[in-house]
């Protein structure tokens, strides 16, 4: 079962009374794979996942996880969760708490593992500790232990870093290459697009529902761009540039397939060439760009 994708997801649709909340979504992750899910507020993405992991009943579709039907609870035994709206037992201690799931999921992880899960959070000092008294990055710290503990081989995060300062942002994300190291499969949703971008092999981008782009980073971002700043263009010079965007003396040109024979062409008609820099157009301009030409209604 290990050569079967760690997520096949096929036409998922879920209405809630009148409003279609998802509508047709297909997606896979492959195994060790993070796959990043991205989309404005109320895009569906909550709901995708809460389908996929059988928390939600969808109206149509179907989804395999590692292998089996999310309807087999055997499905589920090697999915790490951490949900978008977490909350722990506060009278539990965190050492307690993975405790307890570690014994929901039904395997066998020693005291020791448990701890070293703790660590991988930053937690190591804090395990005898109550998580009543925790702050709410620390609980969700603990959320991340819960979800890595049962040694899943799908992990699934539902925005993992909403409460986490700057550094806890970083520790995540070396946390994720890790993941990817040990072949671990990631379902990430983030609002925090630097991050996807970051770690993130493929994108899937929610729009009302449906899917608006899916792809690679480089078949999303693949549009490349050389950024120049010029001053004396004339006429002349400014037609090898076209098509371009103007700021001031900032010039942005479709990256030529022959960079120096272009300044070499702009310097003879005496352009003056103050910086040239190759650039790649960011997650977030692609997706801003993706989002405003989707049509309104769909
Ligand atoms: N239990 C529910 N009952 C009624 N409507 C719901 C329910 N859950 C989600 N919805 C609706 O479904 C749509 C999608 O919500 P969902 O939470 O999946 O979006 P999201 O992309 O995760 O949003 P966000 O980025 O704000 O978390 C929204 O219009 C929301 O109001």
């Amino acid at each position: 079962m290990t050569d079967s994708p760690a997520v096949w997801a096929s036409h998922l649709r879920k209405r809630y009374k009148k409003r279609v909340a998802v509508d047709g979504v297909s997606f896979t992750v492959g195994r060790g794979e993070v796959l990043g899910l991205l989309g404005p507020n109320g895009a569906g993405k909550t709901s995708v996942i809460k389908m996929m992991l059988g928390l939600v009943r969808p109206d149509a579709g179907e989804v395999m996880l590692l292998g089996r039907p999310n309807t087999d609870p055997r499905s589920r035994e090697r999915v790490g969760y951490l949900p978008e709206l977490f909350r722990y037992q506060p009278w539990l201690s965190a050492d307690e708490v993975l405790a307890l799931h570690v014994r929901l999921a039904g395997v066998k992880i020693s005291g020791s593992d448990r701890r070293e899960s703790l660590g991988l959070v930053g937690l190591a000092d804090r395990a005898k500790d109550r998580v009543g008294g925790f702050s709410k990055g620390m609980q969700q710290r603990l959320g991340l232990a819960v979800a890595l503990v049962a040694r899943p081989e799908l992990v699934v995060l539902d925005e993992p870093t909403s409460a986490l300062d700057p550094l806890g942002r970083a520790d995540v994300r070396d946390l994720l290459l890790s993941l990817k190291e040990r072949d671990v499969a990631v379902l990430l949703n983030s609002h925090l697009i630097g991050e996807v971008e970051r770690v993130c092999d493929r994108v899937v981008i929610l729009d009302r529902g449906r899917v608006a782009a899916a792809g690679t980073l480089p078949e999303l971002l693949g549009r490349r761009e050389l950024r120049l700043v010029l001053t004396n263009v004339t006429a002349e010079a400014a037609a090898l540039l076209e098509p371009f965007a103007r700021e001031g003396d900032h010039y942005t040109v479709t990256l030529p397939d022959d960079v120096p024979a272009l300044i070499a062409d702009l310097v003879k008609l005496g352009v003056r060439v103050h910086a040239v820099e190759p650039a790649r157009v960011s997650l977030e301009e692609r997706l801003l760009d993706i989002l405003r030409t989707q049509p309104e209604e769909l």
